[in-house]
């Protein structure tokens, strides 16, 4: 058995000023010892405050993207470097979302974790289809490129996450069946085995889409389910502390 610590991951995109630190310290102050990992990737603009306020606790604070590049030309863009100097000590990397809004390909989110490895983060690189890629059969044809091709050569257990967030999944209420959802994980672990060997054993794979604390017991009970990567439910301290409970007792 390869011993894999539980991760609960919040992503709170494009949400949150100043006030929402507050709900750092109330996670903090609920779970001064969890029995998983506990992380909060806020907007950039609050990675820095956040990193101090969660000092001394439990709480990891991650970025949601950066860039390929350790420095340069490129307006409005974080750099790896920026975000460990900021605190963070996780990115989040080719969530749909950026696929999406930002036209991000497996080759360039493959160059950024590789940017994020040599800065010293954790990268957690999102894969998952879509509503029609699922219904014409395609969902592990689809997640099996993007983890193929968003993971470089070099991804350890220790330093590489992936979450598996199905688009239609995403904001919608929608949560695929246990076995939908075993189906992908199992899939996602036989390649990681088949590539990184005893590295691709240990890494942490993460549930994402509608996570929430009436639905979490279930989802963590899947085989090869790691933990979660939580939106909306991510906001609230009191809701992301029953889905961090539920994965304690998982
Ligand atoms: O995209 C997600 C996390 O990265 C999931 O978002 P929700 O939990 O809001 O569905």
């Amino acid at each position: 058995m390869t011993d894999r610590r539980k991760l609960a991951a919040g992503n709170w995109k494009m949400n949150g000023t100043s006030a929402a630190l507050a709900e750092i310290d109330a996670l903090a102050e609920a779970h001064p010892a969890p029995g998983c990992e506990v992380l909060i990737c806020p907007p950039a603009t609050l990675i820095h405050r956040a990193a101090q306020r969660a000092q001394g606790t439990a709480i990891a604070i991650g970025g949601q993207d950066c860039h390929h590049e350790p420095a340069g030309a490129h307006t409005g863009d974080i750099s790896a470097g920026m975000l460990t100097d900021a605190g963070a000590t996780h990115v989040i990397l080719g969530h749909s979302e950026r696929r999406a809004d930002h036209g991000e390909t497996d080759a360039l989110v493959r160059a950024k974790c590789e940017a994020a490895l040599g800065a010293g983060l954790v990268a957690i690189v999102c894969v998952g289809e879509t509503l029609a890629e699922r219904e014409a059969g395609r969902t592990l044809d689809v997640v099996g490129s993007q983890v193929t091709g968003s993971l470089p050569d070099g991804a350890t257990a220790a330093r590489v996450v992936v979450a598996y967030e199905p688009v239609w999944a995403i904001g919608t209420g929608h949560v695929p069946t246990v076995e939908q959802i075993g189906e992908v994980h199992g899939h996602i672990r036989k390649l990681l085995l088949e590539r990184f060997g005893a590295e691709g054993a240990g890494m942490r794979i993460l549930y994402g889409g509608s996570v929430k604390p009436s639905n979490a017991a279930e989802i963590f009970a899947v085989a090869d389910v790691d933990g979660a990567l939580v939106g909306g439910a991510s906001l609230k301290a009191a809701d992301f502390s029953g889905i961090i409970a539920a994965l304690e007792a998982a």
